[in-house]
């Protein structure tokens, strides 16, 4: 526990420390080492003073200096980001291709290759482009803002308000309170129990307390951990302060730290599924043009001259639009998400990571109750009516409240206060000394106050959950005396809460005890040895929506868990009247010996556990996630924070902590269990297009190229020309394009949605048999045309009529294998059909026009149509029943997670 700073007193931001702002106005000399000079000197350097600085000289300073962001995270400009494109793993072998053509001289190769490459890199980057900004109008909605103290003018006394972070300047005095992100680097000039989270910076994930110190504390100074300077990037935990701005943007110790590094997080359920997926199809890609110049060689005697036909073929293989689809489909899903839910998507791969969650955990207060409580009775020991135990309550919530630098908004202490003023308890009566504010850690908050007049006696006043503030207490109050709290009274105190609890009531366990008063600061050790008074019940009702979304998300393969800072007995009460079985209630406490899978398989089982510190929380999220689960987490206070991060997708709403929002992937306009629902539905949606894509792509890609190998080692000819299957694959990718804006199909979203590397590599497998299947009849049917029609037996012919075929199977691949809404289920025209006439037009039309010979073509006979005709209402009929076998098993098989392959 941190040290109990006192209230205010001497301090540099008194009147008395006024003077220190004569004549300062402008920040003097070079760049100051905010930890080794006194406050007033560096309030001078500064050209600040205590009452901050005036709005014309933050303003002037802004322009000059420029805005608090770090530089690495601004918007990218477009040639970076069209060189950014070009990192791609596709696009990277597909250059490496276009070189080898160009290296054997197959110029027309690699201009088509090269077409291919910038294609999709503009359209990628487009793409992106228009995602980043949509994106950062969306971000704009839940930007962070900081709490600062500045004049109107140099005559007018100080105001406090809320600046967007980037418009913070050095000299600036900014206020701190629990859930704020440090908004720049501070030298404090102030604090109140204050801790912050410093992971980000130094790894730490236990917070570390901080205080004002005016000089330099003495001994060698520690530069990485300064206790008077909080750097930006940090978090506060508990407690307030006010601190002085000493560096901004790319001063801070945050940016050097990052600077040239993007923020890294780790690997998550997209980059696992999409990733999976690329890397199998480049190692496929890279080892085609071996084998067909090997299989070439050996059965037909051809050399090097294969090698164009070779590389097209890879090029064949390749889904280049891959990253196109799948940008245009997460960014289409999310704007459409925040139009219709108010649900913002920080980071576009979230909403991937949204449709894959299996597993949602969330806190229980505000998320399946209301969190407005209400004091129901308060309580003595012996479970009498007793109003004192409320006033010495009330005392707690005020002084807490009171002396904090940046008072938050406290749902219980609001709810003690409101109860107290109808008994007509005055808080007043006490003055108040110290304050520790709430912390989730240890589960109290403490307030030193005293009588006007009773200088002798400091009273600690302590209210929190129950067991940490028993083991604190050694005396119980009963009928006016005190008498020794024995492991009898304790159990039955304990039980007595279990049962109140059990009605589904929140318990605050209230104590106190007299102490001679301190000089300095008090500290934990002051608060033990107290006298328990009795317990504060309140009733928090069950959010309305709460029952029918936990009973959609089950339904939609979603296993739900609640990790609560709460009494176990009042978890499990709200999860049983909300038709969630909460099964064996377990509590953190129970689990802390278990790591990795052993604490994975315990939770496993389990619906709640109850008391979670926030380390807690994310060590479960985390092992979950070990387990193989792509997991959510929502929750929306200080104590959600490092699950937040730990988690597949950080949901929080937009009411939350701003450290929560700042940490968050998503962010809904209410703590509203049905906006996640729909999120999930998005998520879905969105991933159901790019395995659509998938799916569709590589199992007609897959079926040519074992036709075009096959052919290849029939023919006297190569069957198909590098140029051609080029042209062709290009029409086509232009056509998949229509996919991202495809209408989900009715249910398509009843499953978490993975994309799945190996269910994929079945399916392509299975559909790419029938495609080459039927280009194999066409080239039979081909050959047949030749024969009984005199004049038509050349490679140009061949080409042609294996040029339309591909098309019309590819349009019908496309219609049949989508995820999309059938004919039955729409009336009007989707973006699918139309694509697929265009493609059936080309593929109709290219062959008999005047490009023809340019791509070395020319027209078969009218019986080649009327065959082809046959071949392509078997190939559709065989398409359809096999797809129709396939989802029977896929729903049939349950198997966990699902799939959207
Ligand atoms: N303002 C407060 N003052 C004193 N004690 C508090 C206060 N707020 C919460 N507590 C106690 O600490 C316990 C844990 O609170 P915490 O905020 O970690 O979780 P919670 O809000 O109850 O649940 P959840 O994790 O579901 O949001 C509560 O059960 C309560 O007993």
């Amino acid at each position: 526990m941190p040290e109990i700073t006192a209230a205010p007193g001497a301090d540099p931001l008194s009147p008395d420390a006024d003077a220190a702002r004569a004549g300062a106005a402008e920040p003097v000399g070079g760049p100051v080492e905010p930890a080794t000079l006194t406050a007033l000197q560096l309030m001078r350097r500064l050209g600040s003073g205590p009452r901050g600085l005036t709005e014309a000289q933050a303003e002037e300073r802004l322009a000059r200096f420029g805005e608090n962001t770090v530089p690495s995270w601004r918007p990218v400009s477009w040639p970076r980001r069209f060189l950014g494109a070009l990192r791609d793993p596709f696009t990277t072998v597909l250059l490496c291709l276009g070189l080898v053509s160009a290296a054997v001289a197959s110029w027309g190769t690699a201009c088509v290759i090269m077409t291919l490459v910038v294609v999709s890199c503009a359209l990628r980057s487009g793409g992106e482009h228009q995602a980043g900004r949509a994106m950062a109008a969306l971000q704009e909605l839940v930007a962070t803002t900081a709490t600062v103290q500045r004049r109107p003018d140099g005559d007018a006394a100080p105001q406090v308000r809320e600046v967007p972070v980037d418009q913070l300047v050095v000299g600036d005095l900014v206020r701190l309170g629990p859930g704020d992100l440090v908004p720049a680097d501070l030298r404090l000039l102030r604090a109140a129990g204050l801790t912050v989270h410093q992971a980000a910076l130094t790894g730490e994930s236990v917070p570390v307390p901080k205080q004002a110190l005016d000089a330099p504390p003495d001994g060698p100074p520690d530069a990485s951990e300064p206790p008077h300077v909080c750097f930006q990037g940090s978090s506060v935990a508990t407690g307030s302060g006010t601190g002085l701005v000493v560096a901004t943007g790319a001063d801070t110790r945050f940016a050097a730290a990052y600077r040239g590094r993007a923020r890294r997080r780790g690997e998550t359920a997209f980059d696992r599924s999409v990733h999976g997926i690329a890397w199998t199809l480049i190692r496929f890609m890279l080892l085609t043009p071996p084998l067909v110049l090997m299989a070439n060689a050996a059965l037909r005697g051809r050399g090097l001259e294969t090698l164009p036909f070779a590389v097209a073929v890879a090029v064949g293989l390749t889904p280049e639009m891959l990253p196109v689809i799948v940008t245009t489909a997460l960014a289409r899903g999310a704007a459409l998400l925040a139009r219709t839910s108010g649900v913002i998507v920080k980071r576009l791969p979230a909403l991937h990571d949204l449709g894959a969650i299996d597993v949602l955990c969330l806190d229980k207060t505000g998320t399946l109750t209301q969190d407005r409580p209400v004091v129901v009775r308060s309580t003595g020991p012996d479970g009498t009516s007793d109003p004192e135990v409320l006033h010495w309550a009330a005392v707690n919530s005020f002084w807490t409240i009171e002396l904090a630098e940046l008072p938050v908004p406290d749902a219980l202490d609001e709810a003690v206060l409101a109860a107290a003023d109808e008994q007509g308890t005055d808080p007043l009566e006490y003055d108040g000394i110290a304050a520790l504010p709430f912390d989730p850690v240890v589960r109290m908050s403490t307030a030193v106050v005293r009588l006007p007049g009773r200088h002798g006696v400091h009273t600690v006043v302590v209210k929190g959950a129950v067991e940490d503030v028993l083991a604190r207490c050694g005396r119980v109050r009963a009928d006016g005396a005190e008498t020794a709290l024995d492991d009898a009274a304790r159990e039955r105190l304990l039980r007595w809460a279990a049962e109140e609890a059990a009605g589904g009531l929140r318990l605050l366990a209230v104590a106190r005890g007299d102490r001679r008063p301190r000089l300095g600061g008090y500290a934990d050790g002051d608060v033990r040895g107290l006298t328990f008074v009795g317990f504060v019940a309140l009733s928090d009702a069950l959010a309305p929506s709460a029952e029918d979304a936990l009973r959609v998300l089950s339904e939609r393969g979603v296993a739900v868990k609640v990790l609560t800072g709460d009494h176990p007995g009042t978890a499990a009460r709200a999860c049983r009247d909300l038709g969630l079985a909460p099964g064996e209630v377990l509590t953190a406490g129970r689990l802390a010996g278990l790591t990795g899978p052993a604490l994975a398989e315990a939770v496993e089982g389990a619906t709640v556990v109850a008391r979670c510190t926030a380390q807690d929380k994310a060590r479960i999220v985390t092992a979950l996630r070990g387990a193989g689960h792509t997991t959510g987490f929502l929750g929306d206070g200080v104590n959600d924070l490092p699950a937040l991060h730990a988690a597949d997708v950080g949901i929080c709403p937009r009411g939350a902590v701003p450290v929560a929002r700042e940490g968050a992937d998503v962010v809904l306009a209410e703590k509203d269990l049905t906006a996640i629902d729909r999120a999930i539905t998005a998520g879905r949606n969105a991933s159901g297009s790019i395995g659509a894509y998938l799916r569709i792509t590589l199992s007609s890609n897959l079926g040519n190229v074992i036709a075009m190998l096959a052919a290849g080692l029939l023919l006297p000819f190569l069957p198909m020309l590098p140029a051609q299957v080029l042209v062709q694959n290009l029409c086509f990718d232009a056509a998949q394009l229509s996919l991202a804006f495809d209408q989900p199909a009715v249910g398509a979203a009843r499953r978490p949605a993975v994309l799945r590397p190996r269910v994929f590599l079945r399916f392509i497998t299975a559909f790419g048999l029938i495609n080459a299947t039927a280009d194999l009849a066409t080239f039979a049917v081909l050959a047949f045309t030749a024969k009984v029609t005199a004049g038509t037996d050349s490679p140009t012919m061949f080409h042609a009529g294996w040029f339309t075929e591909n098309l019309l199977t590819q349009g019908m691949v496309m219609l049949l294998l989508r995820t999309g809404r059938r004919a039955a289920e729409r009336r009007t025209v989707g973006p699918v059909h139309l694509a697929v006439t265009a493609l059936a037009v080309v593929g109709l039309l290219l062959p008999v026009s005047p490009l023809a010979p340019v791509l070395a073509m020319s027209a078969p006979p009218p019986l080649y149509y009327l065959l082809l005709s046959v071949v392509l209402t078997v190939y559709g009929a065989a398409l359809a029943f096999a797809r129709m076998r396939y989802a029977r098993r896929e729903n049939g098989a349950g198997e966990p997670g699902g799939s959207v392959a």
